[in-house]
C-alpha cells in the first residue's frame, strides 16, 4: 500500500526537494501518511505535575541550561496563505487549503516533538519521523501563563536575580514561530512578579541580617533592591539602545538610531553605553517594556508582516542596598531574531541579505557557547567557551565566562511552527536546541586533599580554614581599631601604648563557625552559595546577638571578605587546573600521535580491567594513562639523545 511507506531515513538532499510546491500539493498524501503514524503511535503522557501544584526548583536545580520546545496553534488563514504565497501550488492543486501538521507535541516534562519530514522519493511522497527530546515541551494549547510558571518560577529565576546570579531566557527559532509572543509575555509577567518576589527576599533577608528597620521605612517594606533596566538591539553587527530616543527616520522610513559599542573594557567587563533607567514599581517597568518594545526595529519579510530582524535584549540589573560590596544580580530576556534560512532572505535587498548573514553567524556562535555551557556543567571539566566571537555572545558574558563568580542559568525556548510546510525550518531549530539537553552531573568520588583547592577540602579543614580567616578579620579589626585611636591620641597629644605583638592570642570571632558549616557541608558546598547566603547563613550564626561588637557592617564586612577569599582560591584553583589539562591534553595528542595502535590498546585494556575488577576506575585510567606518557617520554628523550649525537657526528665530520 502506498501510504503505508515511511521513509525511515531522509538525507538533507531528499528534504531540499521537498519544495514547499511539492508539499502543498501533495497534503492529502502527506496527511494520509501522519493519520497512520498517528493511528501506530503509543498514547503520551502529560505533565506529571499539574500547574496548580508546581513548586519552585524541582528537577532541574543542578542544571545550568535548560532547554524548552514550544509550538503555537496554526492562526486563521495562514494554511491558506502559505498555498498562495505560493502560486504553482495554488494552480497544481484544486484541494481545499487545510492546516497538516508538520510537529507531533504532548505537552510534558522531560518532553518530546516529533517532526515530520516530507519526502520524495520516485515512487511517490515519503514521511519521516524525527524525535527530539528536551527539558520541556509545550505544545500549541499550553498558554504564555503555564510556559512562565514552568519556566521563570519553577526554575526561581527571579530569585536566583535577586541573590546576586545571573538568569537568562532566550527565544530562539524561526521568523513567525512565536518567539516575541512568548517574550513579550514573559517581560510581562516578570513586570508584574519582580517587586512583590524582591520584597519578599527584601523581608527575609532583613530578618536575617537583624537590621534596624525603624529608622527606614524602606527597609520595613523590604524595599531592599535597586533596580535599573537597559535595553538594546542588535541588528547584524549594529547596536542601538532601544530607550534613546530618536526623531531621524531612513528613507524606509525606519529610525536611524546612533551606534552602541559593544566591546571588553580594560577590567574586562562589557558594558555598553545605554541609558539605564531606574525603576521601583511593576508600573514603571510595564511602562519601560512597552517603550522599548513600540520602538524596536519591525520590517515585512517574506514570512511574517512584522517581523523582527534583531536581536533585543532586555536586561534588569538588581542591586542589593544592604550589600554594596556584593555582585549585582541580572535578569537577561532575549528575544532572539529569527532564524532565516538564505533561501528565504535572498529576495531581500544588500542589506538585508547582510543582516541575515550576521544574524545567522551570531546564532551559530550562541549556539556553540551553549553547548560549551551546557557540557561545562554536565562534566564539571573544562570546556572553551568561545563568547568573545561575537557581539551577540560578548553581551552575553555573565553566563558564559568561567571565570565571572556568579552564579548563572540560561533557559532556551526554541520555536517551531506547527505547519508541514515549515518541517525543514522546525529540524533545524530543534537540532539547534536538542543538543543543549544535558544529564545533570554525577556525583564523583571526592578529589584527594590539595591545600590550596577548597574543592579538595572535607569539612574539618573547612572549620578549620573557616575559624583561621575569622580568626585573622578579627585580628585585622584589632589592629584598624588601634591606628584609629593611636591618630585621636597624637592628635590630642597622648602616646597609645603598642597593640601586644601576640599573634597566637585567642580571640573572640563572635561567630559559630559549626553554624555557618554544619556536619556534612564542606568549602565546596560554601563556594556554591550566592554571596547574599553566606552573608546570610554568617549573620545567623553570629554569637554576640546584640550585634555592637562589632557593628553590623564591620560583620558584613568580614563574612564577604571571607567568602571573596574562599571564591577566590577556588578560581585560583580552576584555572591552574585548566591550565593543566590543557597542558595534559597537548601532551596526550602528542604521545597517541607518537605511540600509535599502542595508545588506544593499552586504555582498552584498562578500562576492561576496570571492568573485569571492582577497583577504581578513574585510577585505573590515570594510571595506564601515566605509563603511556613516561614511554612517550621515554621514546622523545631516546630520539632528541639521537638527534644530538647525530649532530655531533656530523659536526665532527
Ligand atoms: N502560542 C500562541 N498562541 C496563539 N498565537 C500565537 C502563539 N504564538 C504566536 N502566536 C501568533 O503568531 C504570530 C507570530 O508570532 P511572533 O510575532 O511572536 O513570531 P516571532 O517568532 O517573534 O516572529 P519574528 O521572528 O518575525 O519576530 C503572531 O500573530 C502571534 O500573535
Amino acid at each position: 500500500m502506498r501510504y503505508a511507506r515511511l521513509a525511515l531515513q531522509t538525507t538533507r538532499g531528499d528534504l531540499m526537494a521537498t519544495s514547499a510546491t511539492v508539499i502543498t500539493t501533495q497534503l492529502p498524501t502527506y496527511r494520509a501518511l501522519l493519520q497512520e503514524w498517528e493511528n501506530k503511535r503509543a498514547a503520551a503522557k502529560g505533565f506529571s505535575v499539574p500547574l496548580a501544584e508546581l513548586e519552585p526548583l524541582t528537577k532541574n536545580a543542578s542544571k545550568d541550561v535548560i532547554v524548552a520546545f514550544r509550538t503555537r496553534p496554526p492562526l486563521p488563514n495562514e494554511a491558506a496563505e502559505k498555498f498562495r504565497a505560493n502560486p504553482d501550488a495554488e494552480k497544481a492543486s484544486t484541494e481545499p487549503v487545510e492546516f497538516c501538521a508538520g510537529v507531533t507535541v504532548a505537552s510534558a516534562e522531560p518532553g518530546v516533538f516529533v517532526a515530520h519530514v516530507p519526502g520524495m522519493k520516485w515512487n511517490g511522497p515519503t514521511l519521516a519521523h524525527k524525535t527530539y527530546e528536551a527539558d520541556l515541551a509545550f505544545g500549541p494549547d499550553v498558554t504564555n501563563e503555564e510556559v512562565f510558571q514552568r519556566t521563570v518560577v519553577v526554575n526561581d529565576l527571579l530569585s536566583l536575580s535577586l541573590s546576586g546570579g545571573v538568569a537568562c531566557i532566550l527565544a530562539y527559532g524561526q521568523t513567525g514561530t512565536g518567539k516575541t509572543f512568548t517574550m513579550e509575555s514573559i517581560e510581562h509577567r516578570v513586570a508584574r512578579d519582580l517587586f512583590n518576589t524582591a520584597r519578599t527576599v527584601g523581608k527575609r533577608f532583613i530578618q536575617a541580617h537583624g537590621t534596624d528597620n525603624t529608622t527606614s521605612p524602606e527597609l520595613e517594606t523590604g524595599d531592599i533592591f535597586e533596580f535599573r533596566v537597559t535595553f538594546l538591539e542588535l541588528l547584524g553587527k549594529h547596536a542601538s539602545d532601544l530607550l534613546a530616543v530618536t526623531d531621524k527616520v531612513d528613507e524606509q522610513g525606519n529610525p536611524i538610531r546612533t551606534e552602541v559599542a559593544v566591546r571588553e573594557d580594560a577590567v574586562g567587563n562589557v558594558r555598553p553605553g545605554l541609558i539605564s533607567t531606574a525603576v521601583r514599581t511593576s508600573e514603571e517597568l510595564e511602562a519601560l517594556i512597552n517603550r522599548a518594545l513600540s520602538h524596536r526595529r519591525t520590517t515585512a519579510t517574506l514570512r511574517n508582516a512584522k517581523s523582527s530582524r534583531s536581536h533585543a535584549l532586555l536586561t534588569i540589573t538588581i542591586k542589593n542596598t544592604l550589600l554594596p560590596y556584593a555582585e549585582e544580580g541580572q535578569l537577561i530576556l532575549l528575544d532572539l531574531a529569527g532564524s532565516e534560512r538564505y533561501e528565504d532572505s535572498k529576495d531581500h535587498d544588500k542589506q538585508r541579505m547582510d543582516e541575515a548573514r550576521e544574524n545567522n553567524k551570531s546564532l551559530m556562535n550562541l549556539k556553540e557557547c551553549v553547548r560549551a555551557k551546557a557540557r561545562m556543567a554536565a562534566e564539571q571539566g573544562f570546556v572553551h567557551i568561545p563568547w568573545r566571537t561575537n557581539k551577540l555572545t560578548m553581551l552575553l558574558k555573565p553566563i558564559f565566562d568561567i571565570e565571572s563568580r556568579q552564579p548563572s542559568k540560561a533557559m532556551i525556548i526554541a520555536h517551531v511552527s506547527p505547519h508541514i510546510q515549515d518541517t525543514i525550518h522546525s529540524t533545524n531549530t530543534l537540532s539547534y536546541a536538542a543538543p543543549f539537553l544535558t544529564i545533570p552531573p554525577k556525583p564523583r568520588e571526592s578529589l584527594p586533599y590539595d591545600a590550596s583547592d577548597p574543592r579538595t577540602w572535607d569539612h574539618d579543614q573547612t572549620i578549620e580554614w573557616l575559624t583561621d580567616s575569622f580568626t585573622q578579620e578579627a585580628k585585622k579589626s584589632q589592629v584598624a581599631e588601634w591606628t584609629a585611636k593611636a591618630r585621636a591620641a597624637e592628635l590630642a597629644g597622648h602616646t597609645l601604648d603598642p597593640l601586644p605583638d601576640d599573634r597566637d592570642a585567642p580571640v573572640d570571632i563572635g561567630v559559630d563557625i559549626l553554624k555557618i558549616c554544619p556536619p556534612g557541608s564542606t568549602a565546596k558546598n560554601l563556594g556554591m552559595l550566592y554571596t547574599p547566603q553566606f552573608v546570610e547563613a554568617c549573620l545567623v550564626a553570629r554569637t554576640d546577638t546584640d550585634g555592637d561588637k562589632p557593628t553590623q557592617d564591620e560583620f558584613k564586612r568580614r563574612a564577604l571578605d571571607v567568602i571573596g577569599n574562599l571564591v577566590y582560591l577556588i578560581l585560583i584553583a580552576k584555572t591552574r587546573k585548566r591550565m593543566e589539562i590543557m597542558n595534559n591534553r597537548k601532551k596526550i595528542a602528542a604521545a597517541k600521535t607518537l605511540l600509535g595502535p599502542v595508545w588506544d590498546e593499552t586504555m582498552d585494556k584498562a578500562a576492561k580491567a576496570a571492568r573485569a575488577g571492582d577497583g577504581n576506575r578513574i585510577a585505573a585510567f590515570a594510571f595506564a594513562r601515566d605509563g603511556l606518557l613516561a614511554q612517550y617520554r621515554a621514546i622523545k628523550a631516546e630520539q632528541e639523545a639521537k638527534e644530538k649525537a647525530k649532530t655531533a657526528e656530523e659536526e665532527d665530520a
